[in-house]
């Protein structure tokens, strides 16, 4: 696994290479195999790139049509809710872009039965990469927590011990607590990961992931080691605040 650690002056310049990344990758993806599968994170941290994606000049530089999004977790709580990964994404990217709505793959985590939705969206998934096996996101983009949670996967819960399921039901300790979340197991077959990291209250977090011992029970991002993938941080300078010289020259 390739790990890079790229820091930024303000969160407008870590979102403008954030942005350039996911172009990058999305054209190499649909070059290569014709389209490029996404995966976006929900939080407050992308909400400058997701606008970013649907303006110029980013809009015009992906071929929407080949671009299959689907979220890492997702809140459960309907699609219209302030709180729904899915409507902020709607409200900041889809709304202005030309994305066939059969390429966005909304989690229905605000279904009763959240067993039943996991399978689901895990089924919906499976057929959308025509694959019985773990799908192999070409990018995951994902944000991390406080605490060092990334999707909804967060310290000392069963989740981060997952070896079969690739969605699953949980219930954090940040509000609204009832979600539905990657595993490791899907998120480990990513071929990229990309973190969009911001703000001094992950700094020190940040400096235990990237330069602790590898304890994911406490820091659950550290989960995070694609078998055959790259992962990228994209930090900006308060949030590296804490890591040593030598990650911050890479
Ligand atoms: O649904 C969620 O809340 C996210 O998936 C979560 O993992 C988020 O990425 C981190 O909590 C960082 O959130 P901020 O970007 O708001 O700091």
């Amino acid at each position: 696994m390739a790990v890079d650690v790229l820091i930024y002056p303000t969160t407008e310049k870590l979102s403008l290479e954030a942005a350039d990344f996911i172009v990058k990758a999305a054209n190499e993806a649909i070059a290569d195999h014709g389209r490029f599968t996404l995966a976006l994170s929900g939080g407050s941290t992308p909400r400058k790139l997701y606008g970013m994606l649907a303006g110029d000049p980013y809009k015009d530089q992906i071929d929407w049509s080949k671009v299959e999004i689907f979220w890492s977790d997702e809140r459960c709580v309907p699609p219209t809710d302030a709180e729904s990964n899915f409507q902020l994404a709607q409200e900041v990217m889809f709304s202005k872009l030309q994305i066939p709505a059969a390429n966005i793959h909304r989690c229905p985590a605000d279904e009763a039965d959240r067993d039943a939705a996991s399978l689901a969206y895990t089924q919906e998934m499976k057929r959308v990469f025509q694959t019985d096996g773990v799908p192999a996101f070409d990018l995951i983009q994902l944000g991390m927590g406080p605490e060092a949670h990334t999707c909804s996967l967060f310290p000392h819960q069963a989740s981060l011990q997952e070896e079969v399921r690739l969605i699953m039901p949980v219930t954090v300790p940040k509000p609204p607590p009832p979600r539905l979340t990657f595993t490791p197991p899907l998120l480990n077959a990513a071929r990229h990961v990309l973190f969009l990291v911001t703000g001094a209250e992950k700094a020190e977090a940040l400096q235990a992931v990237l330069e602790g011992s590898y304890q994911p029970d406490e820091y659950p991002a550290q989960i995070v080691r694609p078998t055959n993938g790259h992962v990228t941080w994209m930090l900006d300078n308060a949030a590296a605040a804490r890591l040593s010289q030598k990650e911050q020259e890479r």
